[in-house]
């Protein structure tokens, strides 16, 4: 108990307050004719008398469900007008403990589940008529991601329960599935506890009245895989739908052997969150709220598949907010401060004033005379309720937004109208002021936009003081996290974000970076109340070194750490990633909060230093198959297009070359190896024994000599290839205590070429022996918006035109030169394969 008064309004007394005299209600008497089991009766029985009400409102009517009582079924018409004018009976639940919200849930579960709901011109009606006919014990389940989905009276219960479901909706799931199981009389949970159902059927009578046969249809849908490529097209699908089925089981179907159960499915719903991890369809498929037929949009042509985004769907944001039941995923304000986090701007600054009673009636009536043919202005409601209904509290609430940079104010947006709570207030200011991020970031030209901004459509001033390009300098512009990237922020109009194209990564891969971060969870239940949240830490690190692009770091974290600079702070936030999808289907409740634990976390990080990346751990970041393997592929594919027989590889080191001639056939029947470095030739010797132990290979013969490449020797006359290959050096410790910077890139390094000087180099020495000569290389390495600088390894790929005379001559006054000590020698003897 909380020792306050309540005071909870019936919908009927809600309709009063707002219209008045102005709401009629009219009862109108039903007699349904009882169900007569008598065939040979001429006439049928009459029934019992039911009642209907019809409630007309100045701008539309209703009409109820049909009820015994006559109390009850003009509650219903007042509750279907409420709904249409987006009110909750008690739009703000702050008024209710979490016990009582638990209660209501409970009791709003056993509603949803009882005989008139069925009935009822509620999006979940079409989907418990059409669950009537699932095969088997599925007869009449609805999935709980559905009532999820589409009750939003639950989800501003379970609001109240813990305000985090904003931020994760998967925990409405977990809170109808708790309540469920207080109903363990009337409710039973699927064996898999993903879906609902009634214990006792419903009469047959409603089933054959009720159950919705749906035409065959067919519609266009888009399926996601979960791991395309950001490039990759999603892949268009047709859901057929044929009569007798429940859509949610196809769509269900088309998904998988995975998907064992029907999956939410309300566009709006899921978008903000589709960070896909598990396949998922779109379609645009449901029960809207009066029709009791399937509809359904051709999905495919509203997007452009081509361009679709892996983690970006652009939904518009409202321009007005209403009341926190009506919203979905997290409130304006909530995303107003995370972008200004972001973009490393200042936390807004929210000023409040507020106008006694009397000069808000002024408002209101000069208001009135402007906008007495608008019958649907929202905000003029709000006028209205701000009088009506806080009576004795002689306030409005008007909300000005001050964004500022860390010197600057980059936007000042004062609200012009009056709101009947301070929430709505700061709630529409920050939504206007992300409206104007929105626009504005849809044109960059600044120019457009004077000093002094007035949009009539918002219905707002801005002022901006500062230039973007001032503000928001590009190597400054943060990536956005996924929450604003999936859609809470975006244009409509646009796929991808504009400040995404800006983001620039200024610390380059394969550099060690040393932070100091902490990630916390939100967690508090009173976030929503007194608009701080309070934040459970989960994990900190004063001190962590990690390598960029390894892959050993959290990828959001080291993504926004490489746009930082040395000594600078930041805190940003994730969101929901949509495991969700898939955790509709999931069975223990706990298991799925603490998974859902792992989602929607604040993040602080403080960059103490970065260490130049050494050309290993570049190379390692930056070409995916390393570099040293990518040199030893290419040697091979030319040995294996040549004919060649014999081969020499100079400076073998410990062999890879030599290993992976071992892996595959080639026309090479002799192969040699030449190194000055006896630990080298030890290790390649190593390496060639035990795997010539394990298996077989074409070759005949395989020679590791201890020699200089400098030095002839004559065993090597008359060799088909050489090859002469930079690998991956070995470390040598005793470098590391060299103070002094090294020379070359590499210990071993004996001099350092640039391109035109090995050009040059291999030019002349290919002539002079008359050979020819092509240059090529591996490891392309581009980067995005930068020019191709080339390949990474170069290569002089030579080929002999003929024998010159001087050759012959030189071999011949060489004689038998055999400087060259064999180390390592295998011969194929007679019974070897
Ligand atoms: C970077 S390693 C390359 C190893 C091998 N080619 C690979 O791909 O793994 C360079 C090798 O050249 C060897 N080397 C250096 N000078 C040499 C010379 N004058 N004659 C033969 N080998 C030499 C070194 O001992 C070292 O093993």
């Amino acid at each position: 108990m909380t020792g306050r008064e309540k005071q909870t309004l019936t919908p009927k007394a809600i309709i009063h307050q707002k219209f008045g005299v102005k709401a009629s209600y009219r009862i109108e008497e039903v007699h349904v004719s009882s169900q007569n089991d008598c065939r040979g009766l001429a006439k049928p029985r009459k029934g019992p008398c039911l009642y209907r009400c019809h409630l007309q409102l100045p701008d539309f009517s209703v009409v109820s469900n049909v009820f015994k009582k006559k109390k009850d079924s003009e509650q219903s018409a007042a509750e279907l007008a409420l709904e249409k004018l987006g009110i909750q009976p008690r739009d703000d639940d702050d008024d209710i403990t979490v016990d009582e919200a638990w209660d209501a849930i409970v009791r709003r579960i056993k509603y949803i589940f009882s005989d008139e709901f069925l009935s009822a011109e509620h999006p979940l009606g079409g989907h418990l008529r059409a669950a009537l006919q699932r095969d088997g014990d599925c007869c009449s389940s609805v999935p709980v991601s559905v009532i999820a989905t589409f009750d939003s009276k639950i989800n501003s219960l379970c609001k109240v329960i813990s305000p985090s479901v904003d931020s994760i909706p998967f925990l409405v799931m977990s809170y109808v599935m708790k309540a469920a199981a207080k109903l363990s009389d009337y409710i039973v949970v699927s064996p898999h506890g993903a879906s609902l159902r009634r214990k006792n059927p419903y009469p047959p009578a409603i089933i054959d009245a009720l159950a919705i046969h749906v035409e065959s249809i067919k519609v266009e849908a888009v399926h996601i895989q979960c791991n395309r490529g950001c490039e990759e097209p999603v892949e268009p699908v047709t859901l057929d739908i044929s009569s007798g089925r429940y859509y949610l089981d196809i769509i269900a179907e088309k998904l998988g052997p995975l998907a064992k159960l029907p999956r939410a499915i309300s566009v709006d719903y899921i978008m903000p969150f589709l960070n896909i991890h598990g396949d998922a369809i779109l379609a645009s498929v449901g029960y809207p709220l009066k029709s009791h037929d399937l509809e359904h949009d051709d999905y495919v042509s509203q997007w452009n598949l081509q361009n679709l985004p892996k983690a970006l769907i652009a939904v518009q944001l409202p321009l007005l907010f209403t009341t926190k039941s009506n919203w979905r995923g997290p409130f304006p304000r909530e995303i107003l401060c995370m972008f200004c986090r972001q973009q490393q701007l200042a936390e807004p600054v929210f000023t409040i004033s507020t106008v006694p009673v009397e000069s808000m009636s002024d408002i209101l009536r000069s208001h009135k005379k402007l906008t007495v043919s608008e019958h649907d202005d929202t905000d003029y409601q709000y006028l209205s309720r701000a009088k009506e209904e806080i009576p004795g509290s002689g306030k409005g609430y008007r909300c000005d937004v001050k964004i500022l940079s860390t010197q600057n104010l980059v936007l000042d947006c004062s609200l012009r109208k009056f709101y009947e709570k301070e929430n709505y207030a700061i709630q529409n200011a920050s939504l206007k002021a992300l409206s104007w991020f929105t626009m504005f970031f849809g044109d960059l030209d600044v120019d457009s936009f004077g000093p002094c901004y007035t949009d009539d459509d918002l219905d707002i001033q801005f002022k901006q003081r500062n230039c973007y390009k001032e503000t928001f300098p590009s190597s400054r512009v943060f990536e956005l996290p996924d929450i604003i990237r999936n859609g809470d922020l975006c244009n409509s109009r646009s796929t991808s974000m504009p400040w995404e194209k800006k983001r620039v990564q200024s610390i380059a891969n394969g550099s060690l970076v040393s932070v100091c971060y902490s990630v916390s969870l939100k967690v508090d239940a009173e976030y929503s109340r007194n608009g701080e949240t309070l934040k459970e830490l989960i994990e900190s690190s004063e001190e962590i070194e990690f390598e960029v692009g390894h892959g050993s770091m959290n990828q959001h974290l080291e993504s926004v750490v490489t746009q930082m600079s040395v000594g600078q702070y930041v805190c940003f936030s994730t969101a929901l990633p949509a495991e969700g999808l898939v955790l509709a289907a999931a069975t223990d409740t706990v298991r799925t909060c603490s998974l859902l634990s792992e989602l929607g976390l604040e993040y602080s990080v403080l960059l103490l230093g970065v260490k130049e990346p050494t050309e290993e751990r570049m190379e390692a970041a930056c070409f995916k198959p390393p570099l040293s393997k990518q040199r030893v592929e290419y040697a091979l594919k030319q040995i294996k297009e040549s004919s060649a027989s014999t081969m020499v590889d100079f400076g073998c080191g410990s062999g890879s070359l030599l290993d992976s001639l071992l892996d595959c056939p080639t026309s090479l029947q002799t192969i040699i190896g030449v190194d000055i470095s006896q630990k080298g030739l030890a290790r390649a010797a190593k390496m060639l024994h035990s795997k010539l132990n394990k298996g077989a290979c074409n070759l005949r013969s395989i020679i590791l000599y201890d020699g200089s490449i400098l030095e002839f020797d004559s065993r090597l006359h008359d060799i088909d290839i050489g090859t002469c290959l930079e690998g991956s050096a070995p470390n040598h410790p005793e470098d590391k205590s060299k103070s002094h910077m090294p020379k070359f890139r590499n210990h071993d390094h004996k001099f350092e070429w640039t391109r035109e000087q090995f050009n040059k180099w291999a030019s002349k020495l290919a002539k002079l022996h008359n050979y020819s000569v092509e240059f090529t290389g591996v490891g392309g390495y581009r980067q995005y918006g930068k020019a191709d600088p080339g390949f990474a390894s170069q290569i002089a790929l030579c080929r002999r035109q003929s024998l010159s005379e001087v050759n012959i001559v030189e071999k011949f006054k060489e004689g038998l030169t055999q400087p060259y000590k064999v180390i390592w020698e295998w011969r194929r003897g007679k019974g070897d394969k």
